[in-house]
């Protein structure tokens, strides 16, 4: 069964589209690197897809539930937002703790799962450390644990390696594979950098002006595209190879 099903859907403000006639399906394990320059309409699949935002047309389910049942919705996917904010008072631990009472746990089963994210996110050293003391890096794989804390079929993660330096943005995807392959969750991640997405997705969607330009594997768009690289393919397909 697919974790994943997007059908035509579309979001309107006003008399401008930013996600236009949407669709496409993934798959556990699956990690879908969502592709697109400014104002393609990124965030906005992936606010329609997490139930921030109602779409204006279309529909999507995950794991088999209808996007008409967002509380539903909620208990089976996990985000990292574009931009997300830290309490800088708290530890990670306290952090994470907090996030699983919420999801119903109770203190002692929520301590564990804590711990047991904090160490699958490499911060098992820094569990007890404030997060004013954390690196931009080390913020990023908290939010991914935190995003983790209800084992959540589908992940998104909104440009999860922005501002970060090489090592940090290669600590962020050896944790995604591992969200994929050892947990068998589907990620769909937004990103801007082209080599992350050949490392590490094993499907790519291209967007532009809130339509799908290309989506398949990394060879397909290539191939698509009659492109031997992902930026020229990026470029041919979002018109973006102007001078
Ligand atoms: N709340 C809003 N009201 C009106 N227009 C909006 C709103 N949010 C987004 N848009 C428009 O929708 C389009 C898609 O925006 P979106 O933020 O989804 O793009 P994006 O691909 O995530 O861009 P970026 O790479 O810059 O983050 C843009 O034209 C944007 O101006």
């Amino acid at each position: 069964m697919s974790t994943l099903e997007v059908v035509r859907l579309s979001k309107r403000y006003g008399e401008r589209t930013a996600v236009d006639d949407l669709s496409f399906t993934a798959r556990q394990g699956d990690i879908i690197g969502l592709l697109g320059p400014n104002g393609a309409g990124k965030t906005t699949t992936i606010r329609l897809l997490t139930t921030i935002l109602r779409p204006s047309g279309g529909s999507f389910a995950v794991a088999g539930i209808s996007g008409d049942h967002p509380a539903q919705i909620r208990q089976r996917i996990g985000v990292l937002p574009e931009s997300a904010g830290y309490p800088g008072r708290q530890t990670g631990r306290d952090y994470l703790r907090y996030a699983a009472r919420l999801f119903g746990r109770d203190r002692r089963d929520a301590g564990a799962a804590a711990d047991r994210l904090l160490a699958e996110v490499g911060l098992g050293e820094r569990a007890g450390s404030r997060i004013s003391t954390y690196s931009r890096g080390m913020r990023q794989r908290l939010g991914i644990a935190r995003a983790l804390i209800n084992e959540p079929v589908v992940v998104f993660l909104d440009e999860p390696t922005l501002g970060l330096d090489p090592a940090g943005q290669r600590e962020i995807l050896a944790t995604v594979e591992l969200i994929a392959q050892q947990r068998g969750a589907t990620v769909v991640l937004s990103t801007h950098t082209l080599t992350e997405v050949e490392q590490i997705c094993n499907t790519v969607l291209i967007l532009d002006h809130g339509r799908l330009r290309a989506a398949g594997s990394v060879a397909d768009v290539l191939t698509a595209a009659g492109t031997t690289s992902l930026g020229d393919a990026f470029l041919s397909l979002t018109g973006e190879n102007r001078p």
